[in-house]
Parts: structure tokens; C-alpha cells; sequence
């Protein structure tokens, strides 16, 4: 369902984008009895003061976290491709990752490494961080997430290869469940080059980095 191109840079820009169909008011009317009533289920009460707005809150909130379902990746970085003779590794480090597991719908979080080495165009920097949300904005597990943005990069630049490091903490993980507060998980993805040891340690090197 990749349909729209409109990248809300907070969930207040929702307001006045009535014509696309996911902020639609309909939808988040509906979103809002379905959250007025789990409100209602936990043992809470809708109609006091401080809840009152909460629903809406709720729908508009959760529309914009999984607002990647309505873009297309591949479109973005087509958008800002330009020829150029640049043959070395180009790393983007540290992008801020926020994403929801598929299985609690509870939010994990970290930092995202991603590397190209170019074939004859490079993508827009800032391209790159764009991508990791649209596949970041929605339910997701990491390692699809990891794997969907080396993919996309590949399909589309067709580099001569690609690196993705992510890191992430699982709130599922520390506020609920096993409880373990400070576990971080690692997954990673690569193509082309960086299958070979000597170029992906190159990339890890660049990276080293500390999620604290
Ligand atoms: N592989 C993977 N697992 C994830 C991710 N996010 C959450 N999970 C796991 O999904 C699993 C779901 O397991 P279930 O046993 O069905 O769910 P649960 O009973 O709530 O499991 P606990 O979290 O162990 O209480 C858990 O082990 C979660 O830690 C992710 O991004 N990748
Ligand atoms: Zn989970």
C-alpha cells in the first residue's frame, strides 16, 4: 500500500491534510471509539477530564507511527540520484531509528549504520535516513526492517555493494517480559562488497560504535 508521498514531520502536521487518505478525519474518528473503548477495557474512564481529548490523541499518534506504509522508499531515493564518479564507501552513521515491534506494538528504538559503495550515482544524503523511516514507521521486526533498507538500496542504486547495522532496545523487553533493561540487539545486512571480510570490516570500523 505505497501510495502517498507526504512525509508529516510531526503528528501535529496530520492537521489539514485531510485529502490524504491515511489522516483522513473518518479514520481517525474510527481510530478514536476503537481507543475510547480500550480505555474504557484497562479499567480507566473516558469521560473524565484528563481523557477526554486522549482517543484522538491516541489515533492521531498511532497514524503517524506507522506513516511509512504510506511511502514508497524506492521513490524517495530515485528522487535525489546523481551521476557521479565517486568510487569509495560512503557511510551514514548514527540515524536515529524508532519503530514498533510487529508482536507488542511497543516501541524499539536506536541507531541505524548504512553503507554504499556507489556504482556511478550517489543518492542525496539525506535520502538515506528517510528511508530508514519509511521501513522504520511501521510494524515491524528488526531484521526485516534491516533487510528491507539494504534491499531497497540495492534495487535502486544498484551500488556495487551495501551495508545496514542496526542497533536497537526493545521496550517489550525491558518494560514488560524478560525485563532485561539493558540488552541491546544487533542485526545487520549486506550485499556486493561487503560480503567480502576486508570491506565490511572496514565499514565496522567506521562505525565502532557505542549505543549507551
Ligand atoms: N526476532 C525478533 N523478535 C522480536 C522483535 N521484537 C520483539 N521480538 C520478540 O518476539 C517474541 C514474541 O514471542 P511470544 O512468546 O509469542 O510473545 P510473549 O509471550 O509476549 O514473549 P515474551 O516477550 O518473552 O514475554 C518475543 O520473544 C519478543 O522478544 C524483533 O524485532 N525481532
Ligand atoms: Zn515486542
Amino acid at each position: 500500500m505505497e501510495t502517498g508521498n507526504y512525509i508529516p514531520d510531526r503528528d501535529d502536521d496530520i492537521d489539514g491534510y485531510e485529502k490524504i487518505d491515511r489522516y483522513n478525519n473518518d479514520l481517525i474518528k474510527s481510530l478514536s471509539g476503537h481507543y475510547y473503548e480500550v480505555l474504557k477495557q484497562i479499567g480507566e474512564h473516558p469521560e473524565r477530564e484528563g481523557l477526554l481529548k486522549t482517543p484522538e490523541r491516541v489515533a492521531k499518534a498511532m497514524l503517524y507511527l506507522t506513516h511509512g506504509y504510506d511511502l514508497n522508499a524506492q521513490q524517495i531515493l530515485k528522487s535525489a540520484m546523481f551521476k557521479e564518479e565517486y568510487s569509495q564507501m560512503v557511510v551514514v552513521k548514527d540515524i536515529e531509528v524508532y519503530s514498533m515491534c510487529e508482536h507488542h506494538m511497543l516501541p524499539f528504538f536506536g541507531k541505524a549504520h548504512v553503507a554504499y559503495i556507489p556504482n556511478g550515482y550517489v543518492v542525496g544524503l539525506s535520502k538515506i535516513p528517510r528511508i530508514v523511516d519509511v521501513y522504520g514507521r511501521r510494524l515491524q521486526v528488526q531484521e526485516r526492517l534491516t533487510n528491507e533498507i539494504r534491499d531497497c538500496i540495492q534495487e535502486t542504486l544498484n551500488p556495487v555493494g551495501v551495508g545496514v547495522v542496526i542497533e536497537c532496545r526493545h521496550l517489550c523487553m525491558s518494560m514488560r517480559g524478560v525485563q532485561k533493561q539493558n540488552s541491546v540487539t544487533t542485526t545487520s545486512a549486506f550485499t556486493g562488497e561487503f560480503l567480502k571480510e576486508k570491506t565490511r570490516t572496514e565499514f565496522l570500523n567506521l562505525i565502532s560504535s557505542k549505543l549507551s
